[in-house]
């Protein structure tokens, strides 16, 4: 059994602290060497994709720290003992099996009799039968017409990874022929939003998926409701327009209301749900269980790579522990993710949850303070819009901030211009290639206001498109980053009490159950 420790207790996260400022990568990228530098420290990921982190900076020394550190923290044990079932999430006394969504990558996991890959397979195969049979037009509305838009009700991680996935995939699923359904996301309780989507879709032929893992969560069954009450006003029944995406314990599992309801369990945190049916039903249906299952793979094929002992052959592993010296060592608050991809424009939003959510916490896995500091900020915006917007305070702001860049050599699309000797995709690389050494390198002025430090770290994803094996892999390449983060930091990463008291609180307020300040806020919102 692995031993939890606080990172501060660690004789080699003493070794690192003695490396602060080890490297400069202005003077390591720069000349022939520099080149060699950017082509060596490359460690392939799964589904073509290659983890580069040349611009980052470590070297042979704080590399080797990084990999003492990996062991001494026993980082590979704590992901064994993960997949084969122990109970890491200890704030609510469960099991972690995501990547059981995934891949049989250890023992068997059983529970009252069931085994767990067999139920989360069953469930994929539930949601694939439904899809298949919507597309062939056997489930269909009352009119015995074809349902064209799909439709998903949830919030938190029942809306964010799903939502960045279906927008990843839209237009190479349009290129490759497999787009079957246009889908449709509510998840703010907000009126203008569920008002908004009901008003751009057509009610007669769209199907609603509820999904929310504990089938209590205010904003979802408040916009179950709303969308009730389209349906109905528009003479149609509800339950032969919704299916539910649930635990089997929730209130949800037990309603008669819905055409099917397909399972997840508590095994499964909502923020690493995408891979269970609380993605693989909307997936499907968009685009069909074949394109849900290449996701899977490429998933699987990078959580293999992350069971890898060898920290230079584990990229996910490695992208963890430079993260820790940036965050421990270096000072540094936040962290930057940017896709060049369009594609990709809600994939920050997704990891925003899944990292800060995950690693946002001061207290260790037994409830005792932590005297280091935790999770950075996360935050991001595609290139190269985000050049156009917060990139000055990126270059020459006061924080220095980490930046994982993202890019593809190819478009999903395949349609481009060659306008002034460049297509459009070339230009977005060459975006991507400039700000990497810009931000590394800087540029010396006279001018204090045109000077460049430099000294920004970076690592950049590179592959060849955006395709679904590739999505899958880089979602799981940040889910098991943060994963290893956790274990580091000694930290429960898969709970989140931290979001309980402003829902309490919210509720009282709704219920006139309030007194000083929170009263005088509640009357000047008018409820
Ligand atoms: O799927 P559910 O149970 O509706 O939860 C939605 C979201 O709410 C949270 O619990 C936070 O409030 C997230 O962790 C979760 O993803």
């Amino acid at each position: 059994m692995a031993t939890w420790k606080n990172l501060d207790t660690l004789a080699s996260f003493d070794k690192l602290c003695s490396l602060k400022n080890h490297v400069d990568i202005a003077a390591a990228l720069s000349g022939e060497e520099g080149g060699k530098r950017v082509a060596d420290y490359s460690t392939p990921m799964a589904a073509g994709l290659n983890y580069n982190y040349a611009a980052k900076e470590v070297d042979e020394t704080v590399l080797s720290a990084l990999a003492q550190l990996a062991d001494e923290a026993q980082l590979i044990d704590k992901f064994e003992e993960l997949y084969n079932g122990a109970v890491i999430n200890t704030g609510e006394n469960r099991m972690v099996l995501h990547h059981l969504a995934r891949r049989q990558l250890g023992n068997p996991v059983v529970v009252d009799g069931v085994d767990k890959r067999e139920f989360y397979v069953a469930q994929q195969k539930k949601a694939a039968d439904f899809a298949n049979k919507v597309h062939a037009g056997e489930i269909t509305n009352e009119a015995g017409e074809k349902f064209t838009t799909v439709v998903q009700i949830g919030i938190g991680g029942s809306d964010l990874g799903p939502r960045a996935l279906y927008i990843a995939l839209e237009n190479w699923a349009k290129a490759n022929n497999t787009f079957k359904m246009e889908a449709r996301f509510i998840s703010n309780v907000d009126p203008d939003d569920a008002a908004a989507v009901l008003a751009s879709v057509d009610l007669a032929h769209s199907l609603f998926i509820v999904v929310s893992k504990s089938g209590t969560t205010l904003e979802t069954l408040t916009n179950e409701a709303f969308v009730k009450d389209a349906l109905t006003k528009a003479g149609l029944n509800p339950s032969k327009h919704m299916l539910a995406v649930t635990s089997e314990t929730s209130p949800l599992a037990k309603s008669e209301d819905y055409l099917t309801a397909i399972f997840m369990d508590d095994y499964i945190g909502g923020r690493y749900s995408s891979v269970s049916a609380v993605g693989g039903a909307i997936l499907s249906l968009a685009f069909g269980p074949e394109v849900f299952a290449q996701l899977l793979d490429g998933a699987a094929a990078e959580d293999q790579l992350a069971t890898n002992r060898d920290l230079m052959k584990n990229p996910d592993m490695l992208d963890a522990l430079i993260g820790i010296y940036e965050r421990n060592v270096q000072g540094y608050p936040s962290t930057a993710v940017l896709p060049y991809s369009q594609a990709l424009s809600r994939f920050p939003a997704h990891l925003q949850q899944c990292d800060m959510e995950s690693n946002g916490k001061t207290v260790n896995r037994f409830s005792e303070p932590v005297s280091y500091v935790t999770g950075p900020v996360i935050f991001g915006e595609p290139g190269t819009n985000g050049q156009h917007s917060f990139y000055q305070l990126l270059h020459q702001g006061s924080d220095i901030i980490p930046l994982q860049f993202i890019g593809f050599k190819k478009s999903q699309l395949g349609v481009d211009v060659d306008i002034e000797n460049s297509t459009s995709q070339q230009k977005l690389c060459a975006n991507v290639a400039a700000q990497i050494i810009a931000f590394a390198c800087g540029k010396e002025d006279e001018n204090l206001n045109k000077n460049f430090k430099g000294k920004r770290p970076s690592s950049i994803i590179i592959g060849d498109e955006l395709t679904p094996a590739s999505l899958g892999a880089l979602l799981a390449h940040f889910e098991n980053k943060i994963m290893f983060q956790g274990f580091v930091w000694n930290l429960n990463s898969f709970d989140q009490e931290g979001v309980q008291l402003g829902k309490v609180l919210a509720k009282r307020v709704l219920a006139h159950d309030t007194d000083g300040a929170l009263k005088v806020f509640s009357d000047l919102l008018n409820i």
